[in-house]
């Protein structure tokens, strides 16, 4: 029988951007925030009276400084599974349109990978079965 849910839900929205080569924008968290030096997807927390697609298109310019329409993010994939004292619910959008050059304006940095390259990186484990998807997402396969 599952086991229930007793912990409050973290409800994160978070974006593959692909550029015209195929790689995908992953950023580097913070010194100083739980998981610091792990590489992620842009994104963040949905705020209460703000559907996944806001909080998504607000949490792109927080953070990378560029435009997003919520027609252009495209439902991916998903994850849940428990985080520390709480339970993830991480939705995976992909985008391949928008407009302004991706800044580091809250992470400790950012890089382009193909999908495949992104196995080398130290993800959250949340993060971990969305690489394959993406590879085959990409590839066509
Ligand atoms: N944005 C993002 N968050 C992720 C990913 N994978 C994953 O486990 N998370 C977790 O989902 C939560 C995202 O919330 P957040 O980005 O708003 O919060 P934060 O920890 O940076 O701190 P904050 O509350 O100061 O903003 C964090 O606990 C983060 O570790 C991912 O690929 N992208």
């Amino acid at each position: 029988m599952a086991k229930a849910v007793t912990q409050a839900s973290l409800f994160v929205v978070a974006v593959a951007l692909i550029d015209q080569a195929g790689r995908v924008l992953v950023q580097q968290r913070p010194a100083g925030k739980q998981m610091a030096g792990l590489w992620e997807f842009p994104g963040g927390k949905v705020e209460a009276g703000e559907t996944p697609e806001a909080a998504l298109v607000r949490e792109i310019a927080e953070e990378l400084g560029i435009t997003v329409a919520e027609g252009a993010l495209r439902p991916l994939t998903f994850a849940s599974e428990p985080l520390a004292d709480r339970h993830l619910l991480l939705l995976l959008y992909r985008c391949r349109d928008w407009t302004g050059e991706p800044q580091a304006l809250d992470a400790a940095a950012l890089a382009w990978h193909a999908p495949s390259a992104l196995h080398r990186l130290a993800m959250p484990p949340a993060d971990k079965p969305f690489i394959a998807i993406l590879e085959r997402a990409l590839t066509g396969a």
